[in-house]
């Protein structure tokens, strides 16, 4: 499974926890370590613009580069906004472990978004593990899957 990191300054600590995690879960051995990561920045505690890592991210993901994408900002909220205006992107902003089972089992999420400055390190080591260590359903939830794709295509009908 390959997954691209990125966050702006605001995310910065906790991406660098999250590949710690990730480098801890290979030395043990599990089926977690086995994630390739690739970090797209941002590399530095400078102030930067969110919705370029944002789109950074997105975009590798919805081109088929990566499996499956992590965001990181303040609140994991701008990120996660940019993310999804790339076409075929679904990045669920996450506070705890059941929206992000859920995030993958009812809506096959391909992205995760976490905020630095709302979810603690330990606690986001939890939501990252219950997100990748959870398959999508399928079956009623692929047919809802597929009204967001439609809208994605012909845009929605609101005036
Ligand atoms: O949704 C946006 C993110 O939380 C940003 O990380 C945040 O807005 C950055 O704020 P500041 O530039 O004040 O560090």
């Amino acid at each position: 499974m390959k997954i691209a990191i990125g966050s702006d300054h605001g995310g910065f600590q906790l991406k660098k926890e999250i590949l710690a995690f990730f480098a801890a879960e290979q030395k043990a051995g599990t089926e977690l370590g086995k994630a390739q990561l690739t970090d797209l920045g941002t590399y530095s505690e400078e102030s930067v613009d969110y919705p370029d890592f944002g789109e950074a991210v997105a975009r590798s993901v919805a081109q088929g580069q990566y499996q499956y994408g992590i965001l990181v900002c303040g609140t994991g909220i701008g990120i996660s906004i940019a993310a999804n205006k790339v076409h075929g992107i679904r990045a669920a902003l996450c506070t705890e472990p059941f929206s992000a089972r859920m995030a993958r089992e009812h809506n096959d999420a391909n992205i995760l978004a976490l905020g630095e400055r709302v979810t603690g390190p330990g606690l986001a080591r939890e939501i990252v593990a219950a997100f990748f260590q959870t398959p999508f359903a399928g079956d009623r939830h692929a047919r809802r899957i597929e009204k967001i794709r439609a809208i994605e295509k012909n845009g929605c009908s609101c005036k």
